[in-house]
């Protein structure tokens, strides 16, 4: 008799194995690596900007009010508007193998997979992004296609939230809520006290200042939250500080220098402070002269640094009567950076690899 399955859950490749009565034991494949950002949009036009962010905008882990109220927002007044003001902005910063945020996301992965090559571990890792291309369905698609039974999922951001991290989280489980065959999964939830990574901002600070001289501040510029979720248990904020206090007591005598400031206000309510642009225009004010501004939140280069920052911010800051404007790139593609990525995935293979004991 034929049993009918639910549809709800994809179909798996046919397995030879699946009704032998003393099957060999099965090879889990390659260890599958998810590497999570956030999207961006396929072309810096209008309509392909619209796309992206009615996806983005319509998670309600972004947008906490209810989506009845929302979506009439959304669609009447946001997307109405935003996308045709933000086609130039993302024009500016177009590169040729598209946007910055999807072209250094990708050369990161692929440092993360030569990394873990050299170190002799068999692994697969793959791009998927939140919302946009590479989808996060398909990156897994791609894992499985590939064997990868076991998969550790690396959301690109070192801090927490909810708004980035539960998110890409979320949408791992409901894909693997449709499949019949789950894979193992692992999620790392954040690494913005990772000795690799605090060592990657200081060397990169401390080899800009080498090239170009010290600046009289430094400013560290997060992706601002609405201060309301860091209320509600949201650890984002405290992350950050951690972070800037790791990174002030790493670069020693220079510590000092460093700042803490929230960019990239979105809406009417009040988000972290002190704002990054306010801060700046403050400085010069206050006769500040030369300033580098570095987003470690951000670990590729991307519309709110490359634009925001690197553009918004530094007219700001010459406006007010500052002289000196730099802007520090994000890890991007730096070969350190990839290689303490690597050895934080394996932190997470215990028990995974051959001849290993699981510590779990
Ligand atoms: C790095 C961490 C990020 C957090 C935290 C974050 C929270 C957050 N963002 C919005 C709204 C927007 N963000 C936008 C762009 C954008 N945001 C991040 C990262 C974080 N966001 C990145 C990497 C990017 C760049 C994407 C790119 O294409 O380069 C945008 C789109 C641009 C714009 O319209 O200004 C919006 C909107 C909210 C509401 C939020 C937390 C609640
Ligand atoms: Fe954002
Ligand atoms: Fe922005």
């Amino acid at each position: 008799m034929a049993i009918s399955l639910p549809s709800r859950y994809l179909p798996e490749p046919a397995d030879p194995q699946a009704f032998s009565t003393n099957p060999p034991p099965r090879d889990p494949g390659p260890i599958g690596v998810l590497m999570i950002n956030l999207g961006t949009p396929d072309q810096p036009t209008a309509p392909a900007i619209r796309k992206y962010l009615a996806e983005f905008l319509s998670d309600p882990r972004v947008i906490e009010i209810p989506q009845w109220i929302w979506q009439v927002i959304l669609h009447a007044f946001i997307l109405t508007r935003r996308p045709r003001a933000l086609a130039p902005r993302y024009e500016e910063i177009w590169l040729e193998g598209g946007s910055p945020l999807l072209v250094w996301s990708q050369a990161q992965s692929q440092g993360v997979q030569e990394a873990l090559t050299s170190q002799g571990i068999e692994a697969r890792v793959e791009l998927g992004m939140r919302y946009g291309n590479p989808s996060i369905a398909d990156a897994l698609a791609r894992l499985r296609a590939a064997g990868c039974d076991r998969i550790v999922v690396l959301p690109m951001y070192p801090q927490y939230a909810a708004s980035t991290t539960a998110t890409a989280v979320d949408s791992v489980t409901a894909c693997a809520a449709r499949m019949r065959n789950q894979p193992e999964l692992r999620f790392i939830k954040r690494y913005h006290d990772l000795p690799g990574y605090i060592d990657a901002l200081a060397t990169h600070l401390l080899r800009h200042w080498e090239d170009q001289g010290k600046p009289e501040r430094v400013l560290l510029s997060f992706h601002g939250l609405p201060r309301r979720t860091v209320e509600q248990g949201d650890p984002y904020y405290r992350d950050c500080m951690e972070t800037a206090a790791l990174l002030r007591t790493r670069l020693g005598q220079d510590g000092h220098l460093i700042h803490v400031s929230f960019q990239s206000r979105f809406g009417a309510e009040k988000w972290l402070e002190p704002y990054t642009e306010p801060t700046l225009r403050d400085w010069a004010r206050q006769g500040v002269r030369a300033v580098d501004v570095l987003c470690p939140g951000f670990v590729a280069d991307c519309l709110e640094t490359l634009e925001e920052i690197q553009m918004q911010c530094r007219d700001a800051f010459l406006e007010e009567g500052g002289i000196q404007f730099r802007y520090v790139p994000c890890l991007n593609d730096d070969p350190q950076w990839a290689l303490s990525l690597a050895d934080l995935v394996q932190t997470h293979l215990a028990g995974w690899l051959p001849g290993s004991k699981s510590k779990l």
